[in-house]
């Protein structure tokens, strides 16, 4: 059989970014070939430093080849300023938007280790379904001179619509089908964890914004096809005391865009690190992988952030490129590796570089 080529767009962005992305592709390049893939890649810029160098943080370019060339993508992590910089915009939220990247998909799982402890006692595996392109993201603010004293008044956006929601939670409700047939034992017995979808919101004081994400998630997943799952909400702060009491208990939380940020970098401080948790950001034509840290400016340039959650990143891009066997080998690698703890880097208690860490990886695939 003619292995299959897959274009890979890179695109490290700042900060760590640049250290973890090159472990991406040296696991794409080390897969072995009994898979039946190839892979070729195309480095694109994006971040803080491009923006400072030549004005623009997302080149026109970077955007064009993903969406002509490219099948999938890995980001690494953008540095953007918390203060306002004229003519900056976060190219990742840019991304996300200009390839219709509908869906955040973030699986936290602990990996039990004599290496490390997370902070859960409970071993996790769960899926944050986040929704990508709307609700306050659409950057929509304005600030102008309060009329009734001094200073200003700042206002910001939340939109939320029906197509957006629907499309959320019919991927979530998918997910969590995939996942419970996965469970299933060979001999027909039902699997413990039962298949579930909680679906986040705060429809108790936002009634027209998150009312509209509840009631059509609701409704989206009343279809047939996700009869065999148990359907519930949450809102969404009971959500992080139950997220953090139980965390055992969930299995697939479907979120307005906001929410599925906050909520993801809670689960990954619960199964340890922020450096182990991946995400892939899925649309109709393009799939791309992203760890869901930041540039990591307090440990940039010493080489020892975590590449695992880049590396797992890889395999969530290539299971939604259909290619689950291959995301498996990494999943696996990865596992395996934490497991045996003995390349475990600073973040989970450990000393290995981020270099160490991949070729440890590298030698189990
Ligand atoms: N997708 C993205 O591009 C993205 C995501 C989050 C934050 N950011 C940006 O990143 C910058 C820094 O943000 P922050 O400090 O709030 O969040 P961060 O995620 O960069 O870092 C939070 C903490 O986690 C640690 N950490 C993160 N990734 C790690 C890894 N792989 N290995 C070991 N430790 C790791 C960091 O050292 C830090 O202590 C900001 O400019 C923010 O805008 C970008
Ligand atoms: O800093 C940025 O430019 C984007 C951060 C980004 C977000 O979606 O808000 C990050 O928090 C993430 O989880 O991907």
């Amino acid at each position: 059989m003619a292995a299959r080529t897959l274009r890979i767009g890179l695109i490290p962005g700042d900060g760590i970014g640049r250290e973890v992305i090159p472990a991406g592709r040296r696991i794409l390049e080390s897969l072995p070939s009994s898979l039946g893939l190839k892979f070729d890649f195309v480095d694109l810029d994006a971040g803080y430093e491009h923006f400072k160098a030549f004005g623009t943080a997302l080149p026109e370019k970077t955007v064009e080849t993903l969406q002509k060339e490219c099948d999938g993508a890995l980001f690494g992590a953008v540095s953007s300023p918390t203060n306002k910089v004229a003519g900056y915009t976060s190219p990742i939220v840019a991304l996300r938007k200009r390839l219709s990247l509908y869906a955040n998909v973030r699986p936290c799982k602990t990996v039990l280790s004599p290496a490390f402890r997370s902070p859960s006692t409970s071993p996790i595996d769960l899926v944050i379904v986040r929704e990508n392109t709307e609700d306050l993201y659409v950057k929509e603010e304005k600030t102008y001179p309060d009329p009734n004293g001094d200073g200003q008044i700042a206002e910001a956006i939340k939109r939320i619509s029906t197509q957006a929601s629907r499309r959320i939670a019919t991927i979530a409700g998918e997910i969590a089908a995939r996942r419970q047939k996965m469970r299933q034992k060979p001999n027909g017995e039902a699997a413990q964890k039962e298949a579930m979808v909680t679906i986040t919101h705060k429809s108790n004081v936002l009634s027209q914004t998150d009312g509209l994400f509840r009631s059509t998630a609701r409704e989206a997943l009343a279809a047939p096809a996700f009869s065999s799952l148990k359907i519930e909400e949450q809102i969404v702060d009971s959500m992080v005391y139950k997220l953090f009491l139980q965390p055992q208990y969930y299995d697939v939380i479907v979120a307005p865009n906001l929410y599925g940020d906050l909520l993801s970098d809670g689960a990954a401080a619960l199964v340890g690190s922020l450096g182990l948790v991946p995400s892939a950001n899925v649309g109709e034509d393009i799939v791309m992988g992203e760890p869901c840290h930041g540039s990591a400016p307090d440990i940039e340039g010493k080489g020892i952030a975590n590449p695992v959650a880049t590396i797992r990143s890889v395999g969530c891009m290539l299971e939604f490129l259909n290619q689950p066997e291959a995301a498996d080998v990494i999943y696996n690698a990865v596992d395996e590796g934490l497991r045996e703890g003995k390349f475990i880097s600073p973040d989970l208690g450990g000393k290995a570089s981020t270099e160490e860490v991949m070729d440890d990886i590298v030698r189990r695939l």
